[in-house]
């Protein structure tokens, strides 16, 4: 709900356009220049309506803001520098306008026009080398005035923003955030020491501090890489460890690396769940976006389950691998059916599930996030993203997406830890590089099933039937069409009595739903810690080759639908 800044947005004209209210902010979308996109104001264009007044600072949390036009009206003041964090922000147009004070430095990817107009931006207000405010008196006076009307102004945009902010994010003031270095800002090169907190809590780290607390971004420091980044460990000042995704320079590459960005950012801070990963900020500058997770000390499932000693990991026990299942399940289950926006994770894979130091898992990487349609319809993407061997027939022959492509992937991600084999493994046989297609024809034959188990699992006869059970699950929940696959919630239900600790996940859900208000950034961490106890469209090549993967060898798939036709299915 964006109804607070436009609140605060309706109060900084005088008067406000015609229709709008400065006492409520119903039907905000209906207000003259605005346009919204699922309740979320995607475009204001307020050009030419006279207005007198000053560009609040309330702007900066219209988070899905992507155009402001306020060009041809009699605004004054400054342009608030929060405008600059803008995750959403394409394009804002403040020309012919009175503006004075700094010309902000907003990132490439916002197109800002300013001129014609505004002949004293760039200038203090008051400057007497300012053309037109020479020394003759009348020159003085309006020199004076417009000194004492732009201190006055920024005094109200201040205050107007710490009570937005505070409102918004109900967290009491920022200084709670204990012992974090948010200073610098935004790391636009100023040296900002105010912190900043946004929506759902999330801390706008400045680079300087994410620098510091990788070492600079060292090689020694590097978690893993992905198709769209770098992940380092990194240890803020008071000692909170955290994990900084260095996204690859975003102006090499095309829009769907901000996409991305904006999606984990959007997901994310609307999310608290035990068994889905922190996000506890992010950082802006320049062509550079940093995404700030809670650290999660034990890597990553595929890390254990394929040739673990390679990363320094002993096996794991079937116990722990079932619980890491159920982990997953309550993740994915809480993303489909309980977060504020159903929605399809898109990616679900093994180096995608993060494990804490109680070998408790989170998933991770929401970067191909998209909201779900509602239940029994389905939506088609132009744009396929997904991994090879994770991804679903439907989803990769027509673009149907729905929550079951995520059932399948994680049917894909049991059947690894079943086998301690790759999904995809492009160095076995045709018949059997495609974990899903070989396995699915064996898994019901409880007499080759043990032929083919992980060998460092060595099961008793009373984990064997546990391992059926799951071996049942995994066929289930991958069988070709998606209407027989089952929800996520199933899953739970099948997982839950194999591990000692179940509890019903609808009970599980209320505690984890609770978002952490008020709480310092370590309180937070050290709560998701607790609680864990318990891609750019690339249409040339079409097959990017994600050798750089930690789990090894792995096939990243982006195409278009005008090349569905050209991929040719492992299972067909
Ligand atoms: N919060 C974290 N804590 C610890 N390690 C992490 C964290 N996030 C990511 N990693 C490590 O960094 C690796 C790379 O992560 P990233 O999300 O960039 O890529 P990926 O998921 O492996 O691949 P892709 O993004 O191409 O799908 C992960 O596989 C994991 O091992």
């Amino acid at each position: 709900d964006d109804g607070v800044a436009m609140l605060a947005l309706a109060k900084s004209f005088r008067p406000p356009p015609i229709d709008w209210s400065t006492t409520s902010s119903n039907n905000y979308c209906q207000w003259t220049g605005i346009s919204c996109i699922s309740g979320r104001v995607s475009i204001a264009n307020l050009e030419k309506h006279g207005l007198v007044g000053f560009i609040s600072p309330a702007i900066a949390t219209l988070t899905s803001l992507k155009k402001i036009y306020l060009n041809n009206n009699k605004l004054t003041g400054n342009i608030p520098k929060e405008l600059t964090f803008m995750i959403s922000l394409r394009l804002i147009d403040v020309s012919n306008n009175n503006l004075t004070g700094k010309i902000p430095k907003f990132p490439a990817s916002v197109k800002f026009i300013y001129k014609p107009g505004n002949f004293l931006l760039g200038f203090s207000a008051g400057d007497s080398t300012t053309p037109g405010f020479g020394a003759s008196a009348s020159g003085l006076k309006a020199s004076v005035i417009t000194c004492v009307i732009t201190i006055l102004l920024a005094f109200l945009g201040w205050v107007t923003q710490k009570c937005v902010l505070k409102k918004r994010n109900r967290v009491s003031s920022p200084t709670e955030i204990e012992g974090v270095d948010v200073s610098s800002g935004g790391g636009h090169g100023e040296n900002r020491r105010d912190p900043y907190v946004l929506e759902g809590g999330i801390v706008l780290f400045s680079v300087e501090v994410l620098r510091e607390a990788t070492n600079d971004f060292s090689v020694e420091n590097i978690l893993g890489s992905g198709g769209f980044g770098t992940v380092y460990s990194g240890k803020l000042e008071d000692e909170t460890k955290v994990a900084v995704k260095r996204m690859m320079n975003v102006s090499a590459m095309s829009d769907n690396g901000m996409k991305q960005f904006d999606a984990e950012i959007a997901v994310l801070a609307k999310v608290r769940h035990r068994h889905v990963i922190g996000l506890l900020g992010y950082s802006v500058n320049g062509d550079e976006r940093l995404l700030v997770y809670e650290h999660m000390s034990q890597g990553n499932l595929g890390q254990h389950l394929i040739e673990p000693a390679r990363h320094g990991y002993s096996p794991l026990t079937w116990e722990q691998r079932v619980r890491i299942a159920l982990d997953v399940a309550h993740g994915v289950e809480y993303l489909h059916s309980f977060a504020p926006q159903s929605s399809i994770h898109r990616d679900l894979k093994s180096s995608n599930i993060l494990l804490g130091d109680d070998m408790r898992a989170k998933v991770a990487d929401f970067g191909l996030v998209k909201v779900a349609a509602a239940d029994g319809n389905y939506s088609v993407d132009h744009e396929l993203a997904g991994t090879f061997g994770y991804l679903a027939p439907e989803y990769g022959t027509s673009g149907i997406s729905t929550t079951k492509v995520d059932v399948y992937a994680f049917g894909a991600v049991l059947m690894e830890m079943l086998t301690g084999r790759k999904a995809l493994d492009k160095e076995l046989s045709v018949e059997k590089s495609h974990l899903v297609t070989w396995l699915s024809k064996i898994i019901n034959n409880k007499d080759k099933l043990p032929e083919v188990l992980d060998q460092t699992l060595k099961p008793d006869e009373q984990t064997m039937e546990s391992i059926y059970r799951v071996a049942e699950l995994a066929g289930h929940c991958t069988v070709r069409e998606a209407e027989h696959r089952p929800h996520m919630g199933y899953a739970v239900n099948v997982l839950g009595p194999l591990v000692e600790t179940w509890k019903p996940s609808c009970e599980e859900e209320k505690e984890s739903l609770e978002i952490d208000k008020g709480m310092s950034l370590r309180q937070r961490v050290q709560r998701w810690k607790n609680e864990g106890t318990s891609s750019s469209m690339i249409s040339e090549p079409l097959l990017e080759k994600d050798n750089k993967s930690s789990t090894g060898e792995e096939w990243k798939l982006f195409f278009e639908d005008d090349s569905l036709g050209h991929w040719e299915p492992l299972w067909t």
